[in-house]
């Protein structure tokens, strides 16, 4: 296998991107990479020819008091588990690059759904997702494109802007990566004191809650209240704990569903969610 290009401007990207033939799988990502991209990356080798690896932390989706600043920058790292995983390309653009006329004012609009649970709490958050994976879709001219269910709610909105816009791409998505007590890997976790780590627990703790009292027969509103018992942890804060239709659309909830958490841990805010299915009504 030949070694890995790395490119930062769009000129370039054309150019490699011209030179690969057979199907291409892309992979977006904000880079800090850990086991959980590395899995979209594996499965991108499996099922397409090339593997495109983007990394961009995307100032359009970041509220003007989120962590864009902070948020962990690690190229060198991610450079190299993007080899370890086969990728072929990897496009990691400044900001200038991926907007060089400043912030783009026109962006796509998520609908209803992009106003709800993590749009609550991040205004304009999915209106900067979908436009910047737009933006990624036309640059990458990807066969596939691969996001993990850890952002359920995103891998969802990306779903139905490929279906409402016709974009000939077919979306794969991939079941989240834990690590063995069951946190869900994050590249925010690295926020985390030890001490915080622990806390962070209670948000697989309490879908799991739920997932064992769907897997018993309970109905809806036993399967939500037996999650909210096991969310049992001063040190954290709940923003939202929700069970809905799979597909995340409104209406009464019954068959494949979802259970999903946001919560602050510190200065730290963690999502997670989980499928389960509920019993018919009697
Ligand atoms: N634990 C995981 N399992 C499966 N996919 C994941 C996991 N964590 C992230 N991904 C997926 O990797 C892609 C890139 O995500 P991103 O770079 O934002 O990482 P992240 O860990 O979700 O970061 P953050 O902590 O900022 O939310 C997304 O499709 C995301 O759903
Ligand atoms: C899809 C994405 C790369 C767009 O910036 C980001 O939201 C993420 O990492 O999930
Ligand atoms: N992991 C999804 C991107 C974000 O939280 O900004």
């Amino acid at each position: 296998m030949s070694g890995i290009d790395v490119v930062h401007s769009r000129a370039e990207l054309a150019k490699a991107r011209a030179g690969l033939t057979g199907t291409v799988g892309v992979v977006m990502t904000m880079g800090a990479l850990h086991a959980g991209h590395e899995t979209l990356l594996r499965a991108a080798r499996e099922q397409a020819d090339h593997v495109v690896v983007t990394i961009f932390v995307n100032p359009l989706q970041f509220g003007p008091n989120e962590d864009f600043d902070r948020y962990p920058r690690t190229l060198e790292t991610d450079l190299e588990i993007c080899r370890r995983a086969g990728a072929d390309l990897v496009f990691a653009p400044s900001v200038a690059d991926m907007y060089p006329n400043g912030q783009p004012t026109v962006r796509l609009h998520p609908g209803p759904l992009g106003e709800d649970l993590e749009g609550l709490s991040r205004p304009g958050f999915f209106h900067g997702v979908l436009t910047v994976v737009m933006k990624l879709l036309q640059l990458t001219r990807p066969d596939l494109a691969f996001f993990g269910e850890k952002d359920y709610q995103q891998l969802t909105l990306v779903r139905r802007m490929v279906r409402d816009l016709d974009v000939p791409v077919e979306i794969v998505g991939v079941p989240t990566v834990r690590e063995p007590d069951g946190l869900a890997l994050s590249s925010r976790n690295r926020y985390l004191s030890p001490a915080e780590r622990q806390v962070a627990l209670t948000l697989s703790a309490a879908l799991r809650a739920g997932a064992s009292a769907a897997a018993r027969g309970e109905d809806a509103g036993a399967v939500l209240a037996a999650a909210h018992r096991a969310f049992d942890s001063p040190g954290a804060r709940l923003d939202y704990l929700v069970l809905t239709d799979a597909d995340l659309e409104p209406g009464p909830v019954a068959g494949p569903a979802r259970l999903l958490v946001a919560a602050w841990v510190g200065d730290t805010r963690l999502i997670d969610n989980i499928g389960l299915e509920l019993a018919p009504h009697a």
